[in-house]
């Protein structure tokens, strides 16, 4: 199966870690006889400062006609400056905006080698396993009017959803909580935002359609306190673009370290865009010590959702468990003992435990 893939590295530690995704895209490739092409594009501060825009033409026009696209991470320092529409997280939401990319799933579930990384009590983390769906192309990050206004003393963003934006993203939820274990966790801020209540109507509505499907709101409030006292309560969650960004970043306290998290971007046709939920990490890019573990399971996540490919997904899966288990860790996660290695190495000892798992696989089955 030949597969065109459009890879944007990105800023900082994303140019680090899209080439350990390569990597170990390649390594399936070749055990499993898939051929990927990867066509590289820029996109963020790179593409700011090469092609003076955050998201070059030659990257949108890519982009659409991909198959899939892998994504590193924008920003950095570099470029904070500038004005809104020039900065490199422009590049970002445009893309995802352009694709109609509206579902972003970020899956947050603990491998069993970090449940004592986590900050958190081993007993409080144990056996959670959430599904944040966030809506990505509408509300507060893409409204108008955003601007400066009263010679800089006065500023709006607006919040902004139509009905059926909401309809779908919610649609999308209670499907994936029937794959799943069938209760959705529905988060907003209806005490307040009128957005939220037309949200949580709209919710109420649609469960008469899923009644297998048992139901809860929380408000975001509560459900960031929830969430790291309580995380085995949640199954899926869905929510609006702002919350769901903040939440899945202190979800992630859960697996150990942001660097973990991976997440698909996708619209109803299975073409997606997937990135790890973590940003450019300007603290250590450059480094090359940036956890690449997120990026690899974005990498999965992309074989699965976009090419079907659930063995060879599950395989990169169990080869990063693997790696994790042997004793293996970038520094981010805060181990005690183990083995602390770089994002190279780290990379090659997934990309080692894949191909020996396939030959003990051609073994037994040889064999058997
Ligand atoms: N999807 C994207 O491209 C995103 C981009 N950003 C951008 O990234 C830049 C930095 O933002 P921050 O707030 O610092 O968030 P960040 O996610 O880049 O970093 C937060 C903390 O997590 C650590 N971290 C993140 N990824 C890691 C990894 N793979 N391995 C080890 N440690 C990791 C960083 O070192 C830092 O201490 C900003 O310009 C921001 O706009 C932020 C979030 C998402
Ligand atoms: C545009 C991005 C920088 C927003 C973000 O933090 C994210 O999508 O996780
Ligand atoms: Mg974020």
């Amino acid at each position: 199966m030949n597969k065109q893939i459009i890879l944007l590295p990105g800023d900082g530690v994303g140019k680090e870690i899209m080439e350990s995704a390569k990597h170990v895209l390649n390594t399936i490739a070749s055990e499993f006889g898939h051929s990927f092409t990867f066509h590289q594009h820029a996109i963020g501060g790179e593409a700011i400062d090469n092609n003076g825009t955050p998201l070059p033409e030659d990257t949108i026009n890519a982009c659409r006609q991909a198959d899939a696209i892998l994504l590193g991470a924008v920003g950095g320092k570099k470029w904070d400056s500038l004005p809104g529409h020039m900065r490199p997280e422009k590049g970002l939401l445009g893309i995802r905006k352009m694709l109609g990319l509206f579902a972003n799933l970020r899956p947050v579930k603990g491998f069993a080698p970090l449940l004592h990384a986590s900050p958190l009590k081993e007993d409080v983390i144990k056996g959670s396993d959430i599904l944040i769906i966030r809506e990505l192309t509408g509300g507060l990050y893409f409204g108008q009017p955003s601007e400066r206004r009263e010679n800089g003393d006065a500023v709006v963003d607006t919040l902004s959803y139509h009905r059926s934006e909401m309809e779908r993203i919610i649609d999308k939820a209670f499907q994936s909580a029937r794959l799943r274990n069938n209760h959705l966790t529905s988060v907003d801020k209806a005490n307040v935002l009128e957005s939220s209540r037309m949200w949580r109507e709209i919710v109420n509505e649609k469960s008469k359609d899923y009644p297998d499907v048992t139901v809860e709101h929380v408000l975001v409030d509560a459900a960031a306190m929830k969430l790291i006292t309580q995380p085995n309560q949640f199954d899926v969650i869905v929510t609006e673009n702002l919350f769901g960004d903040i939440l899945s970043d202190e979800a992630s306290v859960l697996t150990g370290s942001l660097g973990m998290l991976p997440s698909a971007s996708i619209r109803s046709d299975g073409v997606g865009l997937y990135e790890p939920v973590h940003g450019s990490a300007p603290d250590i890019a450059g480094k090359g010590i940036a956890n690449p573990m997120g990026m690899i399971l974005s990498a999965a996540m992309m074989l699965k959702y976009s090419f079907g490919m659930e063995e060879e997904a599950a395989e990169i899966e169990e080869a990063v468990h693997d790696a994790l288990e042997q004793g293996y860790h970038t520094p981010d996660l805060q181990i005690k003992g183990g083995k602390q290695v770089t994002t190279k190495e780290m990379t090659e000892i997934v990309v080692d435990n894949l191909t020996t798992k396939s030959v003990s696989n051609f073994i037994c089955s040889t064999y058997a």
